[in-house]
């Protein structure tokens, strides 16, 4: 019968990862990726940046926005501190449930909390319901159209301080341009981009970083 590509994924996960070791979770999903078929995590080009900002901002609160089956979320989540609170969101249920089972493959369940919902319903309950006042590194890779939106709703509630980084997928590929105009323009952003690759392929790509010093 027909299996998803998310459980091909998840499948390539189990068969051939070490349980609780993330990096052979992270080789795994990248051997199945760039040998059997596209599918759109980060990748390792790009996640080798990700872990590099990870590294350098030693965040205790990350917000990652597309959970998807749980690639980047565990190249976070192996680089946190313990005492770190790690909350990733996913609207689409069905890839929530693979990155539940990936994310616990790799021995990070405790690390991270998985919520399902929109960013538009959830941003605003965040302080509420986790404890969090502001987060340090903000991770966004979900619907390009919502980035813009999601980051003025993470300015209105209080969610970014001088100081928060937002690392942002994508912005050339599918693009978000509305996203980088706004801040490129805005005093309160301080950006940076990262040259790279749409994750295995060639195609030209860039990581889009921005720290908020308002
Ligand atoms: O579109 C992308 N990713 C986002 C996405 C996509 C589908 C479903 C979801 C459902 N998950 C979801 C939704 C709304 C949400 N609100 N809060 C959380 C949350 C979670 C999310 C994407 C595409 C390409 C790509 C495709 C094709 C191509 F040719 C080149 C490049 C490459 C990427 O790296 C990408 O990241
Ligand atoms: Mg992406």
């Amino acid at each position: 019968q027909f299996v998803s590509l998310r459980q091909r994924i998840l499948s390539a996960v189990q068969k051939n990862a070490t349980r609780g070791d993330p990096r052979s979770v992270i080789r795994a999903i990248d051997q199945f990726c760039s040998q059997k078929e596209w599918a759109m995590n980060v990748g390792n080009e790009k996640g080798c940046i990700l872990d590099s900002v990870v590294s350098e901002v030693n965040p205790a609160t990350v917000l990652e926005l597309g959970t998807y089956c749980g690639y980047s979320t565990v190249r976070i989540a192996s680089l946190l501190p313990p005492y770190a609170k790690f909350i990733t969101l996913e609207f689409n249920p069905d890839f929530a449930a693979v990155a539940r089972q990936v994310i616990a493959w790799a021995g990070l369940e405790d690390k991270v909390q998985l919520v399902e919902g929109a960013s538009s319903d959830w941003i605003p309950k965040i302080k509420e319901q986790f404890g969090i006042k502001t987060f340090d590194l903000v991770f966004l890779d979900h619907w390009k159209e919502h980035y813009l939106s999601d980051t003025k709703l993470m300015e209105e509630c209080g969610l970014l301080r001088k100081g928060s980084v937002l690392l942002a997928d994508n912005v050339i590929c599918p693009g978000a341009p509305d996203y980088v105009e706004y801040v490129r323009s805005s005093p309160r952003y301080k950006s940076h981009y990262f040259r790279s690759h749409l994750e295995y392929t060639k195609a030209e790509e860039n990581l889009w970083y921005l720290g908020i010093i308002e």
